[in-house]
């Protein structure tokens, strides 16, 4: 499957837009790795050149790319290499071991890479990109009665709510094509508005047909509560990738400049807009959502959860707890879309544990369904939604066997792990089945150490059991409602955007359950 349709070629490359250099055709023969010095660590060894498949104006064609690397590094008998990507270089680490170490064991010696920017500008100070510890610590903590497991499981019949109102869009487009990933991001970024900042984003109703109108109004200015966050969100990300390197003029060659900054301005009216309506008490969903904790801290004086600290951490988790979770949903629905028969093996386990039931899929439903952990296990396994994370190396060390020098960018390639045979037997290939406990050790035997969709350490994921909840009450509900059968388009291209997406849109064709099941 995946291989087939990511397996190419490996040529040299002659791109000459944006300084991209030619890549030197590989040699026949193995290169051998350089000889160990005689005392501490060996040099990370470099790639030749600079990366092929970055396409016009820094697209990253992540399937390609990663493929190139991981058989160079085989090829040449390598741990890790060391790139350059757009005159930039980084160290792409893919052993589990190597990233447990620089991001857990040993993390206070490596800083979290930073953004740059208007994407820095627009995630400022908040958790995903809070490079101060203690801060970080202290803005975390105000946070977290959100994410407990008693919270989260609360927040269940949202997510069923919102698979209600997502089923009823799609089947708006019953037997058609449809690209559904923007979907599955209207679907997430409610979620996060109800049950985390109590506030009804109505991203999913705005794509219903009835909603057009009200949404050109305010595009024409309107009032802030009618700004569709979905349409603003498929404007910003393209670029995104791109401008967070920081490259100088972005303005005059990054396509998409101007919708990214105006699409912070809009969220910046959203994100005061929803501080503003909770504090005249005016919420929707959760009544103790974790925009609630951040207000109650400000209001108790603690100091550091000022208006525009709350403003940073609602822009971070508004792509940090929405635009994964769509993706991981988006390539879950699409591979389900191709495999009738894990569909149908989906489909039967969901009906026999809810049964007719009407009302919400809840926690204790879905941990009666191993094959829907599968199929979500596998969609983070094989769709990495943040497939790689950063970090910078703040004094001399070792990581590997190999010598890092303070400074060194460290690109956590959490997508390469995942996609790497020697952990993953039948690697590129998405198969629900392997995390079933009878599976499980022929098909995911390094699974506890080699599966790393939320990263591990101090830094991780603090909404990992939101997601995987949501993605699986989500799916649940969502496939009681609709049927997915596959469309007609070429293969997939992955690319990387902030998160992992695939240029051209991940096609599906939406059915009534009846006509499908
Ligand atoms: C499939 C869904 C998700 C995936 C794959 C994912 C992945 C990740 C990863 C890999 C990191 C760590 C980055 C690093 O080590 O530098 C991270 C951090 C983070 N995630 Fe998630 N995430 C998901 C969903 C969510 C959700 C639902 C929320 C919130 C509701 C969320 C909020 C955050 C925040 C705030 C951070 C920063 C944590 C910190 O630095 O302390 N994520 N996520």
């Amino acid at each position: 499957m995946l291989a087939q349709q990511q397996r190419v070629a490996v040529r040299p490359s002659r791109r000459s837009s944006l300084g991209v250099r030619a890549v030197a055709a590989p040699p026949a023969r193995p290169t051998p790795a350089p000889p160990a010095p005689p005392q501490g660590g060996r040099p990370v060894p470099r790639l030749p050149g600079q990366l092929p498949h970055l396409g016009l104006f820094g697209k990253v064609e992540l399937g390609k790319m990663f493929e190139y690397i991981s058989n160079e590094e085989r090829r040449l008998g390598l741990r890790m290499v060391e790139v350059e990507v757009m005159g930039l270089k980084s160290v792409r680490l893919r052993h589990p071991e190597d990233i447990a170490q620089v991001v857990m064991k040993q993390h206070e010696k490596f800083a979290k890479g930073e953004m740059k920017g208007c994407v820095s500008e627009w995630l400022a100070n908040g958790l995903a990109t809070n490079r101060d510890p203690a801060h970080h610590a202290a803005v975390k903590e105000v946070m977290m009665p959100g994410f407990k497991p008693d919270a989260i499981r609360s927040y269940c019949h949202m997510f069923s709510d919102v698979a209600d109102a997502l089923a009823r869009v799609l089947l708006e487009h019953e037997g058609q094509e449809l690209d559904i990933e923007p979907l599955m991001q209207r679907a997430t970024l409610d979620v996060i508005g109800l049950a985390g900042f109590s506030y009804d984003f109505r991203a999913v109703e705005m794509a219903g047909a009835e909603a057009r109108r009200r949404r050109e109004a305010a595009e024409a200015g309107g009032d802030a509560s009618e700004i569709d966050v979905g349409a603003v969100w498929a404007r910003m990300m393209p670029p995104a990738m791109l401008l967070s390197i920081g490259l100088p003029m972005p303005e005059k060659w990054v396509p998409g400049h101007a919708d990214f900054t105006g699409g912070v301005a809009e969220l910046d009216r959203v994100a005061a807009h929803m501080m503003a309506e909770h504090r005249a008490g005016r919420v929707t969903g959760n009544r103790r959502s974790i925009l609630t904790y951040m207000m109650e801290a400000q209001e108790a004086g603690n100091g550091v959860m000022t208006d525009k600290q709350i403003r940073d951490e609602l822009m971070t988790l508004m792509l940090a707890g929405s635009d994964t979770t769509a993706t991981t949903l988006a390539f879950a629905i699409w591979e389900l879309s191709r495999r009738p028969e894990a569909m149908a093996r989906l489909l039967a386990e969901v009906e026999g544990v809810v049964g007719d039931k009407e009302g919400p899929v809840t926690a204790e439903d879905v941990a009666r369904m191993p094959f829907l952990a599968g199929v979500v296990n596998e969609s983070l396994r094989a769709y990495s939604a943040a497939p790689n994370t950063r970090r910078i190396a703040t004094e001399d060390c070792q990581v590997g066997g190999y010598d890092i020098k303070a400074g060194t960018s460290l690109i956590l390639d959490i997508w390469a792990l995942h996609r790497n045979d020697e952990f993953w037997p039948r690697a590129d290939e998405w198969l629900p089945e392997r995390w079933l406990p009878e599976n499980a050790p022929s098909l995911a035997p390094h699974a506890s150490t080699a599966f790393m969709p939320f990263s591990v350490g101090p830094r991780s994921c603090i909404g990992r059991y939101f997601a995987l909840l949501e993605a699986q009450v989500l799916l649940a509900q969502l496939v009681r409602r609709v049927g997915f059968g596959p469309a007609a388009r070429p293969p997939i291209s992955l690319v990387q955007q902030l998160t992992l997406a695939s240029e051209g849109g991940i096609y599906a064709v939406p059915r009534a359950r009846a006509a499908s099941a």
